[in-house]
């Protein structure tokens, strides 16, 4: 493997101070394929001391925005260079298939092309001021060192969202990937190297969260908490972020419903009804994975996705005909097994999968069938709960009316879907829905112009867009007197 396996503290490529490792498992038969420091808190308080530096002191954040750009467009071009070296690596890190990885690494390109674009593209703006001889304008500046957490399921792309407008805005970053999954965010940071991003201004520390993330969380010398994760998670960040009264911006984990009317073209909705949730074997946000069907379609649906569901070839996500990989790991297995043992003590009827596969080749990788539930309803926590793994649950609906209230009863607000040939319908279930994003006769589409994030226990903030600049600014009125004269009111 032709990577630096180490963490990129101050412009060095440098060793966990406590001489700790952590092996890097393959999820589709449990291979070490690399070795990696596992920093704790001690390498934090290092990382964010040079970023904390670097943004002081360093030329960062005063140099021209269209510089920043430039240096953000090469990491841009070096992933598109590196882009099949990415994509095997994301792939044997995380399981997914490398066709699902080569898609990761052409949207990652693509963020960082987005923001590199929108570099010089936030200067301000002057106000009509209501004062006598004064000039105000409105600039929009760094908020300062940024700490970043990423989860392992996207474990570039959602880091790409993070690093590219916290770089063009001009602050400086510590970032700490999934524990798990960090071998492309390090070759990331190799390129970033390689693209001349300043010592100190970008630095990684490998590690756990309860160690490097909890310190990124809790320092006073972190200004903004950028996370993606788990709701448990997020709530733990926010509790340790009130140190200093961080900046906060968390996207966190979805229930994400995909209403399916009586009147939509079938075999758009099967077809995108199994794309929305099997996809990287359900380990996705905003994986659709409460399907809430109308009742005079829902058993030839649920049929049709069954008979489906039953072709599905599993395999390594290095063969070119596997459609869906393993899960992340052994623990998270267990989790999911829990999940579908629950449902089933809760009166849910499996309608098909429910167990790991018998396949021989397997064995050694943390496989899960794809998994369908019927009568299911709100009350039961499988219908309420994130699994993150490929389990759909299957509700029905007599009126538009219920199908909304149905999507809506949750804590989540991601994502949801929406398909029906009725327009007018779409749109008026789309306007009631509670969620950051809704598509109609679509699902799980994003890209760098549009705003990613969740309503309720979703998140605060949004990544992506104009808006996932902003996560990274702070703004400041400035008004100038041009003829100031005493006030003599003392
Ligand atoms: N909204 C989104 O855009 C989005 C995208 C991807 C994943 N997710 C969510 O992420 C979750 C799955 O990812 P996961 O299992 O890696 O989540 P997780 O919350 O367990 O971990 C995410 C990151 O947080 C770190 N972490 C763990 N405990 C911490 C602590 N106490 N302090 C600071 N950091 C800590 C982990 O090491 C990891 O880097 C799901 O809920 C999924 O929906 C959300
Ligand atoms: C945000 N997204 C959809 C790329 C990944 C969610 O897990």
């Amino acid at each position: 493997m032709n990577l630096k396996l180490k963490q990129y503290i101050n412009g060095k490529w440098v060793d966990a101070k406590s001489g700790q490792t952590r092996d890097i498992i393959n999820p589709y038969n449990q291979e070490v394929v690399a070795t990696v420091p596992e920093g704790d808190d001690s390498d934090a308080k290092e990382a964010i001391r040079a970023a904390r530096e670097a943004f002081d002191q360093g030329d960062w954040a005063s140099m021209p925005a269209i510089e920043r750009g430039q240096i953000v467009r090469k990491i841009a071009d070096f992933i598109e260079r590196d882009r099949e070296e990415l994509a095997r690596l994301e792939s044997l890190d995380t399981g997914k298939t490398v066709e699902e990885s080569r898609g990761d690494m052409d949207d990652i390109a693509g963020v960082f092309h987005y923001y590199a674009e929108l570099a010089d593209k936030n200067g301000g703006e002057m106000i009509e001021s209501p004062i006598p001889n004064s000039i105000s304008k409105v600039v929009h500046e760094p908020v300062g060192v940024c700490g970043q957490i990423t989860p392992w399921n996207y474990p570039l792309l959602q880091a790409s969202w993070k690093l590219a407008p916290a770089l063009v805005t001009g602050n400086t970053l510590v970032m700490k990937p999934s524990e798990i999954t960090p071998l492309t965010t390090l070759k990331t940071f190799e390129l970033m190297e390689e693209a001349g991003v300043p010592f100190g201004v970008a630095n990684l520390v490998l590690g756990a969260g309860h160690t490097v993330g909890n310190e990124l969380s809790s320092s006073v010398d972190v200004d903004l908490i950028s996370f993606t994760g788990g709701i448990a998670t997020g709530k733990k960040i926010m509790q340790k972020a009130s140190s200093n009264m961080k900046n906060l911006a968390l996207e966190l984990g979805g229930k994400n419903p995909n209403v399916i009317f009586a009147d939509v073209d079938f075999e758009l909705a099967v077809d995108q009804a199994l794309n929305g949730v099997f996809f990287h074997a359900g380990q996705i946000c905003s994986a659709g994975t409460r399907l809430i069907v109308e009742e005079s379609i829902h058993d030839d649906l649920v049929n049709a996705l069954v008979e489906r569901v039953k072709q599905f070839k599993l395999g390594s996500g290095f063969d070119d005909d596997t459609q869906m990989g393993p899960l992340i790991s052994a623990e998270h297995l267990e989790k999911v097994e829990k999940y579908v043992e629950r449902g089933i003590v809760e009166g849910a009827t499996l309608a098909v999968g429910g167990k790991r596969p018998e396949d021989p080749e397997l064995q050694d990788g943390f496989f899960y069938l794809p998994t369908i539930f019927t009568d299911c309803t709100t009350d039961m926590d499988i219908v309420q709960d994130e699994a993150f793994g490929p389990i759909i649950t299957v509700e029905k609906f007599k009126s538009e009316e219920e199908a909304v209230t149905l999507a809506n009863d949750s804590i989540y607000g991601l994502a949801g879907g929406v398909f029906t040939s009725d327009i007018t319908k779409a749109e008026r279930c789309a306007a009631k829905m509670r969620m950051g994003t809704v598509w109609i006769n679509e699902f799980n589409v994003y890209f760098p112009h549009a705003p990613w994030g969740g309503y309720k226990q979703s998140g605060i903030g949004r990544e992506l867009g104009k808006l996932g600049i902003e996560e990274y600014t702070e703004t400041k009125h400035i008004l100038q007197n041009v003829k100031p004269e005493p006030l003599n009111w003392f």
